[in-house]
């Protein structure tokens, strides 16, 4: 099997929803008046989409070996990260052998160091690192949890980010993340808002369910204090990327602000590890929370979770479906895996980056048994009725 190289290798793409997830239709809670670092322009502040946090859609990776065996994995990427696979990455996976992933990650992320280092290019790399990681599984017949050196759980327990944690209360997940509706840009009544909507779902779910709230990179840091030193009557477990993912001073400050037992997380839009580096040595956060998909892929975050556990900081990451399950699976400084309410009303439990994964687990009643991802690989395959498209076909 050592001796298996890479045949070919083969970026797609494709919208709605599935792994670039905000690219919904209206009315989906997860696009209704969010607070994002655009609100400060009134035109851009009902929608995300108004500004493009969907522009680039999901890029699909395919990998297959010369056996015939091919693996895949989806992210958020879109045209410019196949054209990144196509014309500039594939010269260094096609003719490597199908055990080569920590050489053919080196390669991609040196060989992009002058224009890459973070975003759409580690987004990328992190594609071809988690198909590479399939298809390993698929050759081998093993799931991905065990080619990491196996689970230290037989179950994992989820909180549910969405509009109604009350609802996922009901459904048995652990807590409910909230997103932030108003930032800096409305003012004191927009604060007052924020905290009114903290306080009525406070006294949905009670006093010991965890209530967490989302700030996506939208705040200040005396905005941040602020919100903290409110929400803590109202018993918040944790603020999260309440600033820019470059002011590791103020996340460093803000730690330090917040009222004592409060948790600060960051990290979905952090890169490599040195970019961890920098958010755990600064003390910047309690919680780092890459997303698979965005920091490097599993061959990174492995290192990444090594560093965070030698600063004693969890790593919950950010919600990437079954990339992040079998990955949260192995790890004991990840007690828990987040899952994002898909459905518009987030009123009932539907598949993450539903409809492009079949086969894609979804938690019962708040929890997914080890034994629901034993399967090869990360143990899904691509939805066939999703059209793909390959834009940049060699
Ligand atoms: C709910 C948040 O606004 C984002 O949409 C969400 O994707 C992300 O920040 C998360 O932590 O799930
Ligand atoms: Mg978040």
């Amino acid at each position: 099997m050592g001796h298996l190289t890479i045949k070919h290798v083969r970026a797609f793409v494709l919208r709605g929803g599935g792994a670039d997830y905000h690219d919904q239709a209206d009315g989906h809670w997860i696009d209704d008046h969010i607070s994002t670092p655009m609100s400060k322009y009134p035109e851009y502040r009902q929608s995300r989409r108004s500004f493009g946090i969907n522009v680039l859609g999901t890029l699909v990776v395919e990998i297959e070996a010369s056996d015939g065996t091919v693996g895949f994995a989806v992210t958020t990427g879109g045209e410019p990260a196949a054209y990144i696979v196509e014309k500039h990455l594939a010269r260094f996976i096609e003719g490597a052998r199908v055990t080569d992933i920590e050489k053919i990650w080196d390669q991609m992320y040196q060989s992009t160091l002058y224009y890459g280092r973070k975003g759409l290019v580690i987004n990328t790399i992190s594609g071809v690192d988690l198909a590479l990681w399939d298809l390993l599984g698929k050759i081998r017949q093993e799931p991905v949890h065990q080619l990491l050196g196996g689970a230290v759980r037989d179950e994992l327990q989820f909180y549910a980010t969405g509009a109604r944690p009350d609802l996922a209360q009901k459904m048995g997940f652990i807590g409910g993340k909230m997103p932030l509706h108003h930032g800096p840009s409305e003012g004191e009544e927009g604060l007052r808002k924020n905290l009114e909507a903290l306080a009525t779902m406070r006294e949905r779910v009670g006093p010991d369910f965890w209530l967490m709230l989302d700030c996506w990179m939208s705040l200040d840091l005396n905005y941040a204090t602020k919100l903290a030193i409110g929400a803590h009557e109202h018993g918040l477990k944790w603020i999260e990327e309440a600033l820019s993912p470059d002011d590791y001073w103020g996340y460093a400050a803000l730690r330090n602000n917040v009222p004592k037992g409060m948790l600060v997380t960051t990290g979905e839009h952090e890169a490599t590890r040195w970019g961890f580096r920098m958010l755990l040595e600064m003390g910047c956060c309690d919680i780092i929370q890459p997303d698979v998909g965005w920091c490097g892929g599993l061959t990174e975050l492995v290192k990444i979770s090594a560093l965070a556990d030698a600063h004693n900081a969890m790593v919950v990451p950010h919600g990437s479906s079954v990339y992040s399950y079998h990955f949260v699976a192995t790890r004991h400084n990840s007690p828990f895996a987040e899952f994002l309410m898909m459905a518009p009303k987030a009123d009932e439990v539907v598949p993450m980056f539903h409809p492009q994964l079949l086969g894609e687990p979804v938690p019962v009643n708040g929890r997914m048994r080890l034994s629901v991802l034993d399967k090869p690989g990360f143990g899904v395959d691509l939805n066939p009725d999703c059209q793909l498209h390959r834009p940049y076909n060699r």
